[in-house]
């Protein structure tokens, strides 16, 4: 839009200009009575965005302004598809009263403002929000300018909650702690982003980045300006923060600001996450372990969606937190699982609980819009419901001896203040409407003068109706109305051929002749109009300011609620795992620090009720035991040899979302775990494919098998499939090796690794905690049977001609491939397998051979070419050679 140059605009047009403008990286939604309309680009942009017609408003030197418009009562839905697509959106709003602008003179426009800047990471609306999904906005800051000084911080909120954090990070982990919350939004300095060294963060980030100014996260003024949000003098009581968490804490408040302008969010004080607290799982594990949506990027078909068994938005929201974030602490997990246990131990005060809990309100979110002054009635229900609940589940529990957890959480309950139920009961109608702005959410008895307001309000309606049946009677037309409308307010309505015995009459004064009628206004109506719409405004405005008194009683129980609604998140989700344990026979397991890792026929638990649902075939279960071997220190590494789909990966996989659900403190589908701790998680299983980043299949392999190779400790639990297979055969081997090795001695992690290198196996002379183990076959009758079953052992073969022939590979293709496996068998493959392992030096590890010096004999012998020498020459060259071997080097 080049709008501003040129002659003058009108005045409606130079105020748009002006605003938009102050607003250019948004979309304007300018109020135009009942519509938010958008011009020059921004119409364009949503007119293609939500499928809106394009049209013209007069003209901007010389050209027509393109327009799209949405009404305001459904603008919600149009801002949840602009959101969705990564626009934002600047909400202008008219702040005075057009009847204000006409007395400034004819040419003033209403004054308007942008009232809010609607952005992924700060909607707040029930109807933008996913029940159970927390929205996060982050912000990210680095401190100490760059290299190693350089010190990072994560702060992040949920504006519709209220929940704040923040967190220590680094350049290296600082991806993987963003993606491991999935914000809506991530605020970072513009200065940042423009770093070379920081590009493959924000390439990953994409749009999900929001460059603001840095002076937004000075580091010096962070301190004073949080002490200033939260009306304290010193932040010592909230915790003790480094000066990156501060910055990256008061940059989010800045653009808090910025976006909400007048209103002022009740956000919790921060509380820091201790990165160690929690599992690392760097992005592309995160992904190809589909934990909280699948690769395809669906919640349908992940572990979360598998395991999700809440049944309101807060418990499922607090569930995928637990599942993103698992972890390390084996006390912190005991305290989960004996929450689960406590309500497993007793199904039917559990079943009660989730029937009481069933459908609550998410009095979270409806208090964090009642903060920011964007609340309706049924907010102030949210909380009257919950309040109601809460008594009822703390009833439930009356003298339950509960441990950590919930002991907190009934203590919560019972702190809730039940005498704020009372009074929003005592005031709040049942069935309250959506916006207050019309009232009729104050029950009868509430306030003496609204029932007064209101009465006078009806026994007028019943004066309309009155004086209409006298109207007919007078004037003898039964087909007399008296009808209602915005622009004549009452008014009496005959069909047209009985127009002109009212025009005769005395007191009905003509108004408007329509087609098929006329109205006629009277004294009489003109009076009761006045007074029905006194007794409205009268009701209204006491209505208003008895929701304004309700909500201040609710913010001055702010705290209360809010540990009250995190405890009912908290009872939700034990009574869902415990649901879940129940329902699928799952078991607690012991998680201690020890390097143990015992899993007694464990289950895939989204492969399981995927083949249920499917073919009804069971899921064969499986043991995995990477426990350190007797005299060993470290853990075991298992190498999983077998056929096409045997089930390798599953296995693999299954192992990696147990240690997940153990450490989130849930139960696990096996009949028996032990889990050592793990710190951090490595998964590359299966091709995650980058092609759009410009990295070939084997690069991305190769990228995220580096990655392990370089991080992975101890305390690492590896899962590692078929890797080197992107490449020429002996290349693909040679790696593998060589990386199973570094793994066994160098981070001595407990992994497992799959592979169809069959070669690989001999390793388990050499490597004292590796094992190998296959997955079982059948053969019968030609054809292969696959069992599932993991057994300690090497696989022989492949199958992959049968699997290419149950994929349906055409007859001619199969016959051939075996015809040329055949061949290579006989003419390789004994071979190979007898000296591979022999011609490599053991450990890659070692320290590498020093460079070969050139020898003069070796240098001879390169100059000779035999098919040019006669054979006096071949005899001459012979003894020259000789010669120089007896030579020293
Ligand atoms: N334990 C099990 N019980 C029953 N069915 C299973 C089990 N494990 C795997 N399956 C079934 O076998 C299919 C193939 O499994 P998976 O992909 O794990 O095989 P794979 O050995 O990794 O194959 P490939 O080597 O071809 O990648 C799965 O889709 C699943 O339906």
């Amino acid at each position: 839009m080049n709008a501003a140059a040129g002659s003058a605009p009108t005045p409606m047009m130079a105020q748009y200009i002006e605003i938009k403008a102050a607003n250019p990286d948004c979309l304007l939604f300018y109020r135009m009575g009942d519509f938010y309309e958008l011009f020059f680009d921004d119409a364009s942009v949503a007119s293609q965005a939500l499928g809106i017609a394009l049209t013209r408003r007069g003209k901007h030197l010389g050209q027509d302004i393109p327009m799209a418009g949405v009404p305001v009562v459904s603008a919600d839905d149009y801002l949840q598809k602009l959101i969705g697509l990564g626009h934002r959106v600047a909400v202008c709003e008219q702040i005075e009263d057009p009847a204000e602008a006409r007395k400034r003179g004819g040419k003033s426009v209403v004054r308007r403002d942008v009232v809010r800047l609607v952005t992924p990471g700060t909607i707040t609306e029930e109807t933008l929000l996913e029940p159970g999904r927390p929205n996060y906005l982050a912000a990210l800051s680095r401190l100490g300018g760059t290299g190693d000084k350089a010190e990072f911080a994560l702060a992040w909120t949920d504006l519709s909650t209220g929940l704040f954090r923040l967190s220590p990070t680094s350049r290296e982990r600082c991806l993987a702690d963003i993606l491991a919350l999935e914000p809506s939004e991530i605020v970072v300095p513009d200065t940042l982003q423009a770093d070379p060294e920081m590009a493959p963060v924000f390439k990953r980030l994409g749009r999900l980045a929001t460059p603001e100014p840095a002076p937004l996260f000075d580091g010096t003024s962070a301190e004073e300006r949080l002490c200033r949000f939260f009306g304290v003098a010193t932040l010592s009581g909230f915790g003790d923060f480094s000066r990156a968490e501060m910055s990256a804490a008061a940059a989010l408040l800045a653009y808090l600001k910025k976006t909400q302008l007048a209103a002022r969010p009740a956000l919790e004080r921060p509380r820091r996450v201790d990165p160690g607290a929690v599992m690392l799982i760097d992005p592309a594990t995160r992904a190809s372990l589909e934990l909280t949506r699948t690769l395809s990027g669906k919640r349908q078909g992940s572990l979360l969606a598998a395991i999700d068994r809440t049944v309101t938005g807060a418990g499922s929201r607090l569930l995928a937190t637990r599942l993103a974030l698992p972890l390390t602490d084996p006390a912190a997990i005991a305290a989960r699982q004996a929450s689960v246990a406590f309500l497993l131990a007793d199904r039917a005060r559990a079943h009660a609980l989730r029937e009481a809990l069933r459908g609550l309100p998410d009095l979270e979110r409806a208090l964090s819009r009642l903060s920011l002054d964007r609340a309706g009635p049924r907010d102030l229900g949210a909380v009257r419901e919950t309040l109601g609940r809460a008594a009822a589940v703390s009833g439930l529990f009356e003298g339950a001896e509960a441990e950590a957890e919930l002991a907190q959480a009934f203590a919560a309950l019972a702190a809730l203040p039940q005498g704020l139920a009372q009074r929003l009961e005592s005031q709040l109608a049942d069935d309250l409407p959506l916006l207050k702005r019309e009232g009729g959410f104050l029950r009868e008895g509430a306030a003496a003068e609204l029932d007064e307001a209101r009465a006078l309000r009806d026994r007028s309606r019943k004066v309309v109706a009155d004086l209409q049946a006298r109207y007919c009677q007078e004037t003898g037309l039964r087909s007399l109305k008296i009808r209602h409308n915005n622009v004549l307010g009452y008014f009496v309505e005959v069909p047209e051929a009985q127009g002109p015995t009212l025009l005769a009459r005395e007191g009905f004064n003509h108004r408007q002749t329509l087609a098929s009628a006329m109205r006629f206004s009277t004294l009489e109506l003109a009076d009761l109009e006045m007074r029905i719409v006194e007794a409205g405004a009268t009701a209204l405005k006491i209505e208003l300011e008895a929701f304004e008194a309700l909500r201040a009683a609710v913010l001055a129980e702010m705290e209360a609620l809010r540990r009250g609604a995190e405890a009912l998140a908290v009872l939700d989700v034990s009574a869902a795992l415990a649901e879940l344990a129940s329902a699928g026979d799952w078991v607690r397991p012991l998680v201690d620090d020890s390097l143990a890792f015992a899993v007694e026929c464990g289950r895939h638990p989204v492969v399981e009720v995927a083949l249920k649902a499917s073919t009804g075939e069971p899921f064969v279960a499986n043991d995995c035991d990477l426990s350190p071997p007797a005299g060993e220190k470290a853990g075991a590494i298992w190498l999983l040899t077998g056929p096409n789909m045997g089930g390798k990966s599953t296995f693999l996989r299954q192992n990696a979302l147990i240690a997940v659900l153990a450490q989130m403190g849930a139960y696990v589908p096996a009949t028996k775990a032990h889990i050592g701790v793990v710190d951090r998680l490595f998964s590359r299983v299966g091709a995650s494919d980058d092609l759009a980043e410009g990295r070939s299949t084997f690069m991305v392999e190769m990228v995220e098998t580096a990655a392990i190779l370089n991080q992975a400790g101890p305390r690492t639990l590896v899962i590692l499939d078929e890797i080197g297979r992107g490449t020429a055969t002996y290349d693909g081997l040679s790696i593998a090796f060589a990386a199973i090795e570094h793994l066994h001695e160098v981070n001595r992690a407990r992994a497992l690794f799959a592979t169809h290198y069959h070669e690989m196996t001999a390793l388990s002379a050499r490597l004292s905690r590796l094992k190998n183990a296959t997955m079982r076959v059948k053969e019968w009758e030609g054809e292969v049977l696959f069992l599932h079953e993991v057994t300690a052992g090497v696989a022989d073969r492949s199958y992959g001609i049968q699997v290419a022939r149950l994929a349906g590979l055409p007859a001619a293709v199969v016959a051939r491939a075996k015809d040329v496996l055949k061949q290579l068998e006989k003419g390789e493959r004994g071979e190979r397998r007898a000296t591979f392992l022999d011609d490599l030096p053991l450990f890659a590890a070692r320290p590498a051979a020093p460079e070969p010096v050139a020898s003069p004999l070796a240098e001879a012998l390169e100059g000779i070419d035999p098919d040019a020498l006669t054979p006096r020459e071949a005899l001459e060259a012979l003894y020259r050679l000789k010669g120089l071997a007896r030579e020293k080097p």
